[in-house]
């Protein structure tokens, strides 16, 4: 199974588990619904990881810090349950499992696979869909961490804000045509973008930090605060505009 279809698999099986846990556990509520299915879910990953690739390092957001030399080497970057707010509600679907390898720093495999809809990964990637003649491009942000620099940038460009669940959740609306870009500031770690990130580039869109600058991951401490993900004849304007915001913070 090569490192693609293995993290289609991997994420398809934690989200499965995930969904069968809400349905079934209805003794468990709010944050311990969160809890256990974070722990369910990471664990079926890192065993299955350790498993089929024995040799590669893991970083979980349930699991230790950043293994030495990660930065150098195979990493697998998991978020067993991205969007752990919106999963503790039995009536959200904005959450989903993101699983991804990164190879010298680079993501170079992923797959997201939400509460409902298609899982979408590098293994069979949908090309992005033709432009929409809109007048106001949609950008999805965060419901819960709702960044000052998304509204500030909403003041500089006619922009539509989209808020929804799970960092993955809003990549894949980039990739269906269901907004046009993700703009997140203030603070998230590599588990939160690095699979988003890896299927949205698979699809032909671009991904950066909100400055361009490029997304490296096996870094100690983990923290990647800020991301873009966009459709690609859109960057340009973005990152312009998002120029123009910083400076003027
Ligand atoms: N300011 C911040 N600091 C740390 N993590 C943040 C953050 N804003 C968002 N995140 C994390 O990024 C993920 C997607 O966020 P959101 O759903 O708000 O868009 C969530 O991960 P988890 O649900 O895995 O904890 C969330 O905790």
């Amino acid at each position: 199974m090569d490192d693609h279809v293995l993290a289609r698999r991997l994420a398809d099986s934690a989200r499965d588990l995930l969904l069968r846990l809400r349905r079934e556990r209805t003794d468990l509520e709010g944050a311990e619904l969160g809890r256990e299915g974070d722990r369910r879910a990471h664990a079926l990953l890192v065993s299955a990881l350790g498993e089929h690739r024995p040799e590669d390092a893991v970083l979980s957001e349930e699991g230790g810090g950043v293994p030495d030399g990660a930065r150098s080497g195979r990493l697998w970057i998991v978020d067993p349950l991205d969007g752990t707010r919106e999963y503790r509600d039995r009536e959200r679907h904005d959450w989903a499992v993101h699983v991804a390898l990164a190879d010298g720093g680079e993501v170079v495999a992923g797959a997201v696979a939400p509460a409902s809809g298609r899982t979408h990964d590098t293994a069979d990637p949908a090309p992005l869909p033709e432009p929409r003649r809109r007048t106001r491009p949609r950008v999805a942000v965060s419901r819960s961490h709702r960044p000052p620099l998304v509204d500030a940038l909403a003041e500089v460009l006619d922009v539509e804000l989209v808020p929804m669940g799970s960092a993955g959740v809003k990549a894949i609306a980039v990739c269906t045509g269901a907004v046009d870009a993700y703009v997140h500031d203030g603070g998230q770690y590599e588990w939160d973008s690095a699979a988003p990130v890896a299927v949205a580039r698979a699809a032909g869109a671009h991904a950066s930090r909100v400055d361009g600058s490029p997304l490296v991951y096996g870094n100690r401490g983990a923290s990647i605060p800020d991301l873009l993900i966009c459709r690609p004849e859109l960057a340009r304007a973005l990152l312009d505009a998002l120029s123009a915001t910083r400076a003027t913070k």
